[in-house]
C-alpha cells in the first residue's frame, strides 16, 4: 500500500478535506481536519477563478523556476501542462505525486519522497508563460503567435541593468511558495522531473523570507536592508485595487482574451550591496528609503500606515527627499499606478572577496506590464537613490493564465 503525505500524518482518509474547495474568489487558507490549527498545516485550493499564489497570503519560502520547452509539438506542450496540472493539484493538497496506488518495486517511484510526512505547508504553485513560448527568433513554435498578448514581450533594458542571460527569460515559470522550504523545493523538483524530455530547467531562485504582506492580517516583514517592506502594498482586501491593477480583463487585449482572470508576473533578481549599505549612516539609509527604519513610518511623520506627505519640508528641504525610493515608487509619481509586490529575500553564498551574493528577488503581479511596471522601473532605475546600493542581475516576464477549473488543465483557454 502506498503512503500519502496526509496518511503519514495520521489523516482520517476521505474526511480530511480542509477548506480546499472554499472561496469563489479562488482561495482559502484552512487547516485539514486531521491537523492541528497551526499555520504550517495550511492548505490552499488549487482550483479557482484565479491561480493561488497571487492574492493568497505570502508564505515564508520561495522556489521559483523558469523552464525552456525542448519539445517541438503543441501536443507535447499540452501533455506537459496536463501532467503539471494533476501533479500540482496533488502536491498542494499534501498528497504524493501519482497518488496513493501501490507502485512497482522495480521502477523509480512517481514521487521523489522528500516531502513524505510533511503537511501541505500552505504550498501554492503559480504557473506562467513567457514571450518565447509564443514566438522565438521569429518562429511560431506552437501555433500560438496570434494569441501572444501585446504586453508579453521581453522587458526593455533599464538604466544600470547588469542582467545575466542565465538568470533571465524562459518559456514557462513556476512560482512555488510554502511555509516549509522542503515542500517548495520538492514541488519544483517533481515538476522538473515530470517535464523531462519536454522542458528543461533554465534557472531557478530560492527565497527565504517574504518581503511583502498581501493581506492585512499579516505583519510587515523586513528586507535585507533592515527596513519594513510591503507596508504600502496592495492587499487582498483591497478588492477595487486588485481588480483595477492585478487581474487582466477580457477587453484588455482582443488577441488575448484567454488571459482574462490572469495577470502578468514580473521577476527581477536584484542584488543588494549589503556591505556598502552596512557602512552607511542610519540617517542616509532612511533618506534613501524615505521611511524610518524602526517603525517604518514615512519621514514626513506619523506611524507605519500614515500616508506620506511629500510636500512637508524641514530646514534642509523636503522631509522625504526628492530621490527617496518611496517617493519615486508612490502612485502620485506614477500616474496613479499600483502593483502587487510578492518578493523574497535571497542569499546565494558569497564572492571571492567575501561579499554576500544577496538581495531581493522582486516579484510583482500587474494587469499590464507596459503601463503598470515599465514606466515605474524606468523612473526608479534612473533616479532612485537606492540604485547606488542595487544591481539588477536577472529579469523575466510571464503571462499568468487564470485559475484552473476541475477537469481542465493549466492555461487551457490558450489552446482552445
Ligand atoms: C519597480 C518596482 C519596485 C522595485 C524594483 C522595488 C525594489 C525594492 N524596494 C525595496 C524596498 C522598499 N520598497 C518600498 C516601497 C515600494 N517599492 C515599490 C516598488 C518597487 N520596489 C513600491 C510601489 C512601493 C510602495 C510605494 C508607496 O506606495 O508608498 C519600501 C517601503 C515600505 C513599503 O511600502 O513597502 C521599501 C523599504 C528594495 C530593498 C528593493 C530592491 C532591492
Ligand atoms: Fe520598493
Amino acid at each position: 500500500m502506498g503512503l500519502s503525505r496526509r496518511r503519514v500524518l495520521g489523516a482520517t482518509g476521505a474526511g480530511a478535506l480542509g477548506l480546499a474547495g472554499a472561496g469563489a474568489g479562488g482561495w482559502a487558507l484552512g487547516r485539514t481536519d486531521d491537523a492541528p490549527a497551526t499555520a504550517d498545516r495550511g492548505r490552499f485550493a488549487f482550483h479557482g477563478t484565479h491561480q493561488a499564489g497571487i492574492v493568497t497570503p505570502a508564505q515564508d519560502r520561495l522556489h521559483f523556476a523558469s523552464f525552456d520547452v525542448t519539445a517541438t509539438s503543441r501536443e507535447d506542450l499540452i501533455g506537459l501542462l496536463r501532467t503539471w496540472t494533476a501533479a500540482a493539484a496533488e502536491m498542494t493538497r499534501g498528497a504524493q505525486v501519482g497518488g496513493d496506488a501501490p507502485e512497482p518495486y522495480d521502477a523509480p517511484p512517481s514521487d521523489t519522497g522528500e516531502a513524505l510526512g510533511l503537511p501541505p505547508s500552505g504550498l501554492t504553485l503559480t504557473f506562467g508563460f513567457g514571450p518565447t513560448l509564443f514566438t522565438k527568433e521569429g518562429e511560431d513554435r506552437f501555433g500560438l503567435a496570434e494569441r501572444q498578448p501585446a504586453g508579453l514581450q521581453t522587458l526593455p533594458h533599464f538604466p544600470a541593468d547588469a542582467l545575466r542571460p542565465e538568470r533571465s527569460g524562459g518559456d514557462l515559470c513556476v512560482q512555488a511558495c510554502a511555509d516549509d522550504p522542503q515542500v517548495a523545493v520538492h514541488a519544483i523538483r517533481n515538476l522538473s522531473r515530470l517535464a523531462f524530455g519536454t522542458a528543461v530547467l533554465r534557472w531557478s531562485q530560492l527565497g527565504f523570507g517574504r518581503t511583502s504582506s498581501t493581506t492585512r492580517s499579516q505583519s510587515t516583514p523586513r528586507n535585507l536592508f533592515g527596513f519594513k517592506d510591503g507596508t504600502a502594498n496592495i492587499k487582498a482586501e483591497d478588492t477595487p485595487e486588485i481588480d483595477r491593477f492585478v487581474w487582466v480583463r477580457p477587453e484588455d487585449d482582443p488577441d488575448a482574451e484567454w488571459l482574462a482572470g490572469g495577470s502578468y508576473l514580473v521577476a527581477r533578481r536584484i542584488n543588494m550591496r549589503i556591505e556598502q549599505w552596512d557602512s552607511t549612516s542610519l540617517s542616509e539609509q532612511e533618506a534613501v528609503v524615505g521611511r524610518d527604519r524602526t517603525a517604518g513610518a514615512p519621514l514626513s511623520g506619523g506611524t507605519e500606515h500614515t500616508d506620506p506627505d511629500f510636500s512637508r519640508r524641514g530646514s534642509a528641504g523636503p522631509l522625504i527627499p526628492v530621490d527617496a525610493h518611496v517617493r519615486l515608487a508612490h502612485p502620485a509619481q506614477n500616474r496613479g499606478v499600483q502593483l502587487l509586490r510578492r518578493g523574497y529575500n535571497f542569499t546565494d553564498g558569497n564572492d571571492e572577496l567575501g561579499r554576500l551574493d544577496a538581495g531581493l528577488f522582486f516579484i510583482a503581479f500587474v494587469r499590464d506590464p507596459v503601463t503598470g511596471y515599465v514606466p515605474m522601473q524606468n523612473q526608479l532605475s534612473k533616479s532612485d537613490a537606492m540604485m547606488e546600493y542595487l544591481q539588477h542581475t536577472g529579469s523575466a516576464l510571464f503571462a499568468v493564465p487564470p485559475g484552473v477549473q476541475p477537469g481542465h488543465y493549466l492555461g487551457q483557454s490558450l489552446f482552445t
